[in-house]
């Protein structure tokens, strides 16, 4: 502002008589010299420093005449020089509009540089609609304001605020600029409707757009055209070129700015911006007066040159203003000045705003994903539920009939599909249907499988979501995508909303913040918990829940009306088993008589999970098809039930024949107290060829059906069978071996659960102890605990006695068994009867059905559920630790 405000002095100052300026003082703002002085001293200041330097004489005068160049500088403004302004003619300018200026030459060069530019390779409809905002532009100049603003950045005060004034005006132009088309639009059209009576009444129309022929005009048009977009882009640009303002400056030299300007008294100041260059301003009238095409005449232009050291500037300037003789007190204006520039602030600040914005950026959307929720909230989607939707008519196959062997659950569960299916049945007598159910039970029991079928069975669709799926290392993520997934499901209603390993958020908040509290596990859970609460009783989204730890679930979520029911899934029976195998053998091309088959099956693969068994029936398929069998027979499924259970047979593995030996008696004294024990399990196999992890041999024992109280006696006869191992080598051998570790393991566990759980030891009698790993004190005496150790042991050496004893007795077999071993590797129960003669008890139900009725029956209870065949304990090489598959695990829980 304060640019122009001096600009309108000097501009009156111009015009003022000489005797005028002469005698009257100078504004006190423009010149702080107050320092009276004579008024000759006042004419020398005329004549050097603020006015152009009179002629002389005549013929000097004559060389001046206006339009001339300045000397030097002749090639940037001579004919068709850069800086001619030849194009804007005088008629041109009359037409400008109230409140628009026009281009400077320059600009309008500029114009015509970025118009050839963009109109390459543009279509041709397109360079036309350029051509023609161009021309308004042009024609049109740009509004004053606009113009003052720009000058106002010229000057250096580029700041926010600025700027967004700078883009207000330049949209509004273009706005404006738009209205002004449609306008002439609408008048050339009235003007024509006015000679046609037909097209007069379709004007009419016209002004509420509603015009079907003619082109209609709505705001929409205003701010679509293409009109104004160009023409923003164009002032844009301008504006881009003022605020970098190298086009706007030329470089001259000293020697120039002495000739041209400084010998004339052209300049006004000098300043010496950042130590380096020095920005010429001379006094425009004059220049304008002296030469009329030079750039310099005009607001937005200077001259710059550079400089060594200031000091040698300052230097120069004295001696050249000495040598044109300016007095002391009337010599050019210097200021210094320190400039950065807005582009430069904002390149240096950059990484750092960068860096800030992006941080600001993902706190903001990783805050609306997890506040707001709803569609696409959070980082990169992070606050999305991630459920997967099946749709009940593609997706969802499954009906119950596809799920085996779990008819209890399948009944609890059938009153969710009832309600699905016919609401009103039990809303009309006031019954709320349970919100959910959890299904519990150890993993592959098939719990995803029955939520599908419920979910196929009532042909309603499924979201399917795993509980890990909601954890994630930002706060408010996982509750987010709990709102995200119901949102979803109120969506689709009625749906299934099904949470696989729902304990990953689910745990009991009192335990978990044992050690250290996670919020943000805890702010999911009770999220679900008001989701679920949320729900109206007419809702119809059923949540049900997976999980193999029931036990460590927050009670909050199993209270009613959140999970009402909990359904457990066991590992099936014998009889589930036989379903599931018919699931899964349809899919199998096979010979064998399905019915047999599957009993057998099921009867070797007692413990087995239903995801076991479909993993079993596909691997033997894949046995089948590795050996180009046509049909897969009933060795291809008891190599795949072999694999699964005792682990891929190691072949390189390859032993001492002393190791081999030991291996042998060790799988030896197994199997002939599993062969003479009463209540051991029957033996299926025994082998010596190295399976799994460190077993380097196997026993396999059958027990004859799902087995669910053991007796002393029994317990008794499986330990003194597990000890039968190191027994075997304490006769045989010098020395023992390492190998019968985990042996221990089973048998001391047997014992102690005998001991400390059910009531199996007189001397500490009928008492319950809880064996909690986490418990820092344990919960009996120290009498007590040296009555368990002494019980233990004493049941344990009874064991020990009972298999040292039957070993002793049976010495000779074991050397006929092991040696067979030896050659063959693996005995089958065939080979057992052709070397020890029958099994003196009977073998009965299942095993003689299956297992050719030979042998004879055993004892009553043989089998522990879910610990069927036994891999027994494995001679280990010595210094291995590497323990066999444990199979007495499930006596301790
Ligand atoms: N009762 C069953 N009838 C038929 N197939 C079954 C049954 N149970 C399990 N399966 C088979 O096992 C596969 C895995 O079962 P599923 O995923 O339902 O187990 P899960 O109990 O959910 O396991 P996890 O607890 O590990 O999630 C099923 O795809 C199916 O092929």
């Amino acid at each position: 502002m304060s640019g122009i405000l001096r600009q309108t002095i000097n501009l009156g100052r111009l015009y003022r008589p000489t005797y005028q300026i002469s005698t009257r003082g100078r504004p006190l703002s423009l010149r702080p010299a107050s320092i009276p002085r004579p008024t000759f001293a006042y004419q020398r200041v005329r004549r050097y420093a603020t006015q152009p330097e009179e002629p002389r004489d005549k013929d000097e005068a004559k060389d001046k005449t206006p339009g001339q160049s300045a000397p030097g500088m002749e090639h940037l403004y001579n004919k068709g020089g850069p800086l001619t302004n030849e194009k804007a003619g005088a008629s041109e300018s009359d037409s400008l509009r109230p409140g628009f200026a026009k281009l400077t030459p320059e600009e309008e060069k500029e114009l015509v540089e970025v118009f050839n530019q963009i109109k390459k390779g543009m279509p041709a409809s397109m360079a036309e609609e350029v051509e023609k905002s161009f021309q308004k532009i042009r024609k049109d100049g740009i509004p004053q304001e606009l113009r003052d603003t720009m000058d106002e950045v010229k000057q250096g005060h580029m700041t926010p605020a600025v700027a967004a004034r700078l883009w207000r005006q330049v949209s509004s132009m273009a706005r404006k600029t738009a209205e002004s088309d449609i306008n002439e639009a609408k008048g050339a059209q009235q003007k024509s409707g006015a000679h046609d009576p037909g097209a007069g009444s379709k004007s009419k129309s016209n002004n509420k757009g509603e015009d079907k022929d003619g082109p209609a005009y709505n705001i929409k048009d205003i701010k679509l055209d293409m009109n104004s977009i160009i023409l923003s882009a164009f002032t844009s640009y301008l504006i881009y070129r003022l605020v970098v303002p190298s086009e706007n400056s030329r470089e001259i030299t000293w020697q120039e700015l002495r000739n041209t300007f400084l010998d004339k008294g052209l300049v006004e100041r000098l300043v010496v911006v950042n130590n380096n260059k020095v920005r010429v301003h001379v006094h425009q009238q004059s220049v304008q007066a002296m030469y009329p095409e030079s750039p310099a005449a005009h607001g937005n232009f200077y001259y710059y040159f550079s400089i060594g050291s200031v000091e040698a500037f300052e230097r120069r300037l004295d001696e050249a203003q000495a040598e044109l003789g300016i007095p002391s007190s009337e010599r050019i204006p210097v200021q210094y000045s320190r400039e950065v520039s807005w582009a430069d602030t904002i390149l240096s600040f950059g990484p750092t705003l960068l860096f800030i914005g992006a941080i600001f950026w993902l706190s903001r959307r990783a805050a609306s994903g997890a506040g707001g929720g709803g569609a696409g909230g959070g980082i990169f989607g992070m606050g999305k539920s991630r459920a997967k939707k099946f749709n009940h008519e593609t997706d969802v196959k499954v009906k119950f009939a596809d799920v085996a062997g779990m008819d209890e659950a399948k009944v609890e569960i059938m009153e969710f599909v009832n309600f699905l299916k016919q609401p009103e049945r039990f809303q009309k007598l006031g019954a709320k249907i349970p919100r959910g159910a959890i299904l519990s039970g150890p993993p592959g029991t098939g719990k995803t499988l029955l939520a599908k079928a419920t979910a196929g069975e009532s042909g309603v669709p499924f979201f399917s979501v795993s509980g890990s799926e909601f954890v994630e290392m930002f706060v408010g993520v996982g509750a987010s995508r709990v709102r995200d997934l119901f949102q979803n499901a109120r969506k689709s209603t009625p749906c299934i909303i099904f949470i696989d390993e729902i304990d990953a958020i689910g745990k009991s908040r009192s335990k978990q913040n044992f050690g250290g509290g996670n919020d943000e596990r805890e702010a999911t859970l009770n999220q679900i918990l008001t989701e679920m609460d949320g729900f109206a009783s007419t809702e119809q989204v059923i949540v049900l829940a997976g999980t193999n730890r029931a036990d460590v679930l927050d009670q909050a979520l199993m209270r009613p009306g959140r999970f009402d029911r909990h359904i457990s899934i066991d590992k099936p029976t014998m009889d589930g088993r036989k379903q599931i195998f018919a699931v899964h053998l349809k899919n199998i091309v096979t010979k064998e008589d399905i019915e047999y088959l599957k009993g057998r099956l099921a009867a070797l693969t007692p413990g087995f999970s239903g995801a076991d068994i479909a993993n079993c029936v596909n691997e033997a398929a894949l046995i089948a098809a590795r050996g180009n069998a046509d049909t897969v027979m009933m060795i291809h499924f008891e190599q795949a039930i072999e694999r699964v259970i005792g682990g891929l047979e190691k072949k390189s593995l390859v032993l001492s024949p002393e190791e081999k030996r030991t291996v042998a008696y060790h799988e030896a004294g197994h199997a002939i107290c599993g062969w003479y024990f009463k209540y051991a399990d029957p033996l299926l196999k025994v082998s010596i060829i190295p399976r799994g992890q460190g077993a380097l041999g196997y026993a396999q024992y059958l027990p004859s059906g799902d087995t669910y109280l053991m007796s002393y006696l029994q317990l008794l006869d499986r330990m003194a069978m597990t000890l039968a191992g190191r027994v075997s080598e304490e006769i045989h051998f010098e020395t023992v071996t390492s190998g019968a570790s985990d042996d221990f393991n089973k048998v001391t566990r047997m014992a102690t659960a005998m001991v400390t759980k059910w009531g199996m030891s007189p001397k500490v009698g009928y008492l319950y102890f809880e064996d909690d790993p986490n418990q820092l004190q344990k919960p009996f005496s120290e009498e007590t605990a040296r009555n368990i150790d002494t019980e233990v042991k004493r049941i344990v050496d009874e064991a020990y006695k009972q298999c040292r004893d039957l070993l002793e007795e049976k010495k000779k077999e074991i050397g006929i068994v092991a040696e067979e071993l030896l050659r063959k590797e693996v005995l089958t129960r065939d080979d057992l009867v052709r070397l020890l003669g029958q099994r003196p008890f009977e073998d009965k139900g299942d095993f003689s059905k299956y297992f050719g009725g030979r042998g004879d029956r055993e004892g009553p209870g043989a089998g522990i559920p879910g610990l069927p065949e036994k891999p027994d304990g494995p001679v280990l090489p010595p210094g291995s630790s590497n323990p066999a598959p444990v199979v007495f695990k499930d006596l301790n829980q």
